[in-house]
């Protein structure tokens, strides 16, 4: 676990935050110039707090009171950049190899970590002959070689286009399956973010004004308006029950057969497997809510549910229904009136299987 409670002075304002970050990823969300960099520089030493401490796991690296300040260096940490920061002259394989040198690997090893990010037919190569994603992947391989007790990751797809952002994703997912150590990722992009977690911590102004799940956020005015008007996406984890390549259909269950939720997407067939788990994402305003099952309609996905909470947001309405899991959807105030969504009434929840996007 990283724990830290200090004050930083920057140049408008100061960040001063108190949270603690356990096992697994958490989301650094926030707009430009909050303060995402400082929280992850205060915690890996490259920035000196004024006041405070910063502890990963039982070490205090930080603690301005006892004057301790272990230098970035000695705190066993994988900090990712931007832009990756390779050796531009040694080859991926050295770059790789230099993680080893410095800690020598504890999680994975070598071979591991290769296969894993896909690197081994780079292996010989420099950093300029290969692509941005490729050399992402090569700079998380060389934080993980150096057996770090944390892995802070700045904006990790930023230096890289949407194509190949789909291709780090699954990678940062493996990882986070295979070693199980606090992962920070900082990133100004909500959907991506999610594509990963959804545990958050939202910095506005350089402090923490949310650190929860996703879903329990939703509940807080300040985080609503910090996701903006068009970004309350539902982010549901389900297993794949049957594959219908033919169709290019993928069977999702979340709650068994009553709840099946029909995805349409190619991609699904091919990344995934029976029995797997799989994060989906829809969009809140790409659910419709009827009163009644409808008969001969193309959509795929009518899923019932009770609504359990109402949110105000001005011109629209935020349900949320329960269909087995939770569903927020979004539909305009009018509609709202019109139908009596209240909570406790009972709704169908229709949304069309292309509405559906996958992480990987
Ligand atoms: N070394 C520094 N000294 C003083 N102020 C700084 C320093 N680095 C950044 N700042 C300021 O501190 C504030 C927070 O910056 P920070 O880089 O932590 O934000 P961020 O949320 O990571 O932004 P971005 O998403 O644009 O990278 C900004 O106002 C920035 O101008």
């Amino acid at each position: 676990m990283i724990k830290v409670d200090f004050t930083l002075q920057r140049d408008i304002f100061d960040v001063r935050i108190k949270e603690n970050f356990h096992v697994g990823i958490t989301g650094i969300y926030g707009a430009s110039g909050s303060g995402k960099t400082s929280l992850l520089q205060s915690i890996a030493g490259l920035a000196t707090p004024e006041k405070g401490f910063v502890k990963i796991y039982d070490n205090i690296v930080f603690n301005s009171e006892l004057d301790i300040n272990i230098p970035v260096q000695k705190r066993n940490i994988g900090y990712v950049f931007q832009e990756g920061r390779l050796f531009p002259h040694m080859t991926i394989e050295k770059n790789l190899l230099y993680g080893i040198k410095r800690f020598g690997s504890k999680h994975l090893g070598f071979d591991q970590v290769v296969d894993l990010l896909n690197l081994r037919h780079l292996l010989q190569t420099k950093p300029a002959m290969v692509s941005g994603g490729e050399r992402q992947r090569t700079a998380l391989g060389r934080a993980l070689l150096s057996a770090p007790k944390i892995l802070l990751l700045d904006e990790p797809f930023s230096a890289v286009d949407v194509q190949l952002r789909s291709q780090i994703l699954p990678f940062l997912l493996k990882i986070h399956r295979k070693v199980k150590i606090p992962i920070l990722v900082v990133s100004h992009d909500l959907p991506d973010l999610l594509k990963l977690t959804d545990r958050l911590c939202l910095i506005q102004k350089g402090r923490c004004i949310g650190h929860a799940d996703y879903h329990d956020l939703l509940r807080s005015d300040a985080a609503l308006e910090m996701f903006g008007k068009n970004s309350i996406m539902n982010s549901i984890t389900m297993k794949v029950k049957e594959i219908d390549t033919d169709r290019g259909i993928t069977i999702l269950s979340n709650n068994g057969e009553a709840n099946s939720v029909r995805v349409k997407c190619e991609k699904s067939n091919q990344t995934y497997k029976v029995g797997e788990e799989m994060k989906i994402f829809i969009s809140s305003d790409d659910i419709a809510l009827s009163r009644e099952k409808l008969k001969e309609v193309t959509i795929q996905n009518q899923l019932k549910g009770v609504i359990v909470e109402t949110i105000d947001r001005g011109a629209t309405t935020l349900c949320i229904v329960d269909v087995g899991f939770q569903l927020v959807v979004e539909i305009t105030a009018e509609s709202g009136k019109k139908m009596f969504v209240e909570p406790g009434n009972t709704v169908w929840c229709l949304f069309k299987s292309v509405a559906i996007d996958v992480a990987g």
